[in-house]
């Protein structure tokens, strides 16, 4: 087969039951229903199942699940021969459980115990008898060095171990989270024969500076939502000859108490966009994006039009069978659909919090151009997301639209003359005042916190967007974590900002109901600003101290600190250009609207103004 042809990997994939949240039942429903053909089953999950090992055999078999790992056995090597015996009992206790599981290989991890010395020699001679006792039930071990092991934490050196014990029926676990959070050079993976690789757990993880232990047991993440580069460490094992699963490991505090169906799906797509990067997929590429259709945001209220009036929108159309108003600046499209009340279709937040009695709005779908909507949308369907039932009439465009985790609707359309979705309203007379808007720079989402790595992977693989570093500021009510995906073309670019409180949030604070919010671009933020609050658009004020600390950090020419001032304009910068923006106030308990300009290729969000915003929300929202 030649090096560029595509095709599907020959590895299975398979999960940790100590991925996903419930018991071993909810477990091997999820992994079965995402679609992996194997499990490893954790040893607390058996301990804590009413179901004996056969049973649960059985219940995998029927769910055409295989169990591919019986883990983990602790502190078994380089023990004095009073433990080693007691060590050996354990062991062949587990290899009934095995058996009647129907699990041929145990993970043994390098040693954490007191009992344990440092003799490589020892360690050797001691897993040998363990291999040569597998052996003899027709099992098999797997060594893994923990990361923070007591003797043994490399993988060089756990297999320095396996190769002197040089028994067939012991082999390594490698586990990408021990071998990458240590920082080792996983290329010479390459160098150990691929038959003595006997299990491959996946891991990725965000870059922490903490104990290694307390980042592997709560923060680990599924392969693309962390910083890792999983596919050179995949690639790597895959060189070497490995032909077992590619198994997910994830410990992770959001996991372990998520509902355990989407859980595995979050990590099904992450194996799947994996298998892509790796050259090894039957998938069909992301075509290209070039740059946000419309929003729509649902409100049975009219303040939203009214802002949008304001900001020198104009109603520009009217669906022909639905209450949905199209209003339009420049490229910028917001359609404003007063059939349903911005929150029923927000599920997965929870409702009525600090909301006003009928006047919610919220966003409830955004639309990206795609060069091949067809083809996005089949892309987004093999990468799992939930295909959105649409009722069109006859005549009226067909907009193929998914789910996104958060309930979000993402539709894939062409905008522009011939079939277009725009053909759908009726042209209205709008009455606008041009106030120099020119499109949608981007869609700010924020996450329910249990949704936020899932979300940002979705977006990455569904969408073929890019991901920035996730960031973090202290915001009034609470910590919050950002991350934005974008990409694009030479016609336009996607930008989706995600944001999540850390912590679920206390209900304590009205102004911060999950946000979100829709930039719009202009290319003079200051003369934009003067026309919208001549038109009465409600633009957010903005403290002094923000400007007298500005002119201490960034010092802006003083003229242009004073307009800043006078126009409750933001200001930021870095290393390529500078941002200018400002904010409407909330709509409808939850949306707000925002106005930048990107001066010299400033590629930011204005994250340091974020606090300063979201405390001026709050006043704004007080009275
Ligand atoms: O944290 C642990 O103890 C643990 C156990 C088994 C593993 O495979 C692992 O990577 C970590
Ligand atoms: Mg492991």
């Amino acid at each position: 087969m030649s090096s560029t042809e595509t095709h599907a990997l020959e590895n299975r994939r398979a999960i940790a039951t100590v991925c996903l949240s419930g018991t071993l039942e909810d477990k091997l429903t999820a992994a079965a229903a995402a679609g992996f053909d194997g499990v490893e089953i954790f040893e607390n999950d058996l301990i804590a199942s009413p179901w004996s090992p056969k049973q649960v055999r059985e219940h995998c078999a029927d769910l055409g699940l295989t169990v591919d790992l019986y883990q983990p056995f602790r502190d078994f090597e380089a023990v004095a021969p009073a433990v080693l015996a007691a060590n050996l009992r354990r062991a062949e206790l587990k290899f009934d459980v095995m058996e009647q599981l129907g699990a041929d290989t145990m993970l043994v991890c390098s040693s954490v115990s007191p009992d344990a010395v440092d003799d490589d020699d020892l360690a050797a001679e001691q897993l040998h008898t363990l291999a040569e006792r597998a052996a003899a039930r027709g099992l098999r071990i797997a060594y893994e060095a923990l990361a923070w092991g007591r003797f043994v934490n490399t993988y060089e050196h756990s297999w320095r171990i396996v190769r002197r014990a040089a028994h067939p029926a012991l082999g390594l676990c490698l586990d990408s989270f021990h071998i990458l959070s240590r920082g080792s050079d996983p290329a010479a993976i390459r160098t150990i024969p691929g038959e003595k690789l006997f299990f491959l757990q996946l891991a990725d993880a965000p870059r922490l500076e903490m104990d290694v232990l307390q980042w592997s047991r709560h923060h680990r993440l599924f392969p693309g939502q962390g910083a890792f580069d999983l596919t050179a460490f995949t690639g790597h094992v895959r060189a070497a000859g490995y032909s077992g699963p590619l198994s997910l490991e994830v410990f992770n505090d959001v996991f372990r108490q998520a509902d355990p169906g989407p859980a595995a799906v979050d990590a099904m797509r992450s194996l799947l966009a994996l298998e892509e990067s790796l050259g090894a997929t039957t998938l069909p590429a992301a075509p290209a994006l070039s740059g946000h259709a419309f929003t729509e945001i649902a409100t049975a209220g009219a303040e939203v039009g009214q802002a949008l009036a304001a900001l020198g929108f104009a109603h520009m159309g009217q669906h022909r069978t639905k209450p949905v108003a199209l209003w339009q600046q420049g490229e910028a499209r917001i359609l404003v659909n007063s059939a349903a009340s911005g929150t029923t279709s927000d599920t997965a937040f929870d409702k009525g919090a600090g909301q006003g009695a009928g006047e919610s709005a919220s966003v409830v779908a955004l639309a990206v151009e795609s060069a091949d909507p067809v083809a996005s949308a089949d892309r987004a369907q093999r990468l799992l997301a939930p295909l959105l039932p649409r009722t069109h009439s006859a005549g009226e465009a067909d907009l193929s639209a998914v789910a996104a985790p958060d309930g979000t609707s993402v539709f894939f359309c062409r905008t522009g003359p011939g079939g277009s979705w725009l053909d759908d309203f009726a042209a209205v007379a709008g009455k606008a005042v041009d106030a120099g808007v020119t499109g949608v720079d981007h869609v700010s989402l924020t996450q329910p916190f249990d949704h936020f790595d899932e979300a940002a992977l979705f977006y990455r693989a569904v969408l073929g967007l890019e991901p920035d570093p996730v960031t973090e500021f202290a915001a009034p009510f609470g910590l919050v974590r950002s991350r934005t995906v974008s990409g694009g073309t030479e016609s336009g670019t996607v930008r989706i900002a995600l944001d999540s409180a850390l912590l679920r949030r206390g209900d304590w604070a009205p102004g911060v109901r999950e946000p979100q919010h829709i930039a719009f671009t202009t290319a003079d933020a200051l003369a934009s600003a003067r026309v919208m609050r001549d038109l009465g658009a409600p633009l957010l004020p903005i403290p002094g101290n923000y400007y007298d600390d500005l002119d201490a950090r960034l010092a802006p020419p003083p003229d242009l600190l004073d307009a800043l001032r006078a126009h409750s304009i933001l200001y930021d910068r870095d290393e390529h250009g500078v941002l200018l923006h400002f904010f409407t106030e909330i709509l409808g308990g939850r949306v707000f609207f925002e106005v930048l300009q990107r001066i010299d290729g400033y590629a930011g969000y204005g994250a340091a103004n974020a606090p300063v915003r979201m405390a001026a929300h709050r006043r704004s929202r007080l009275g």
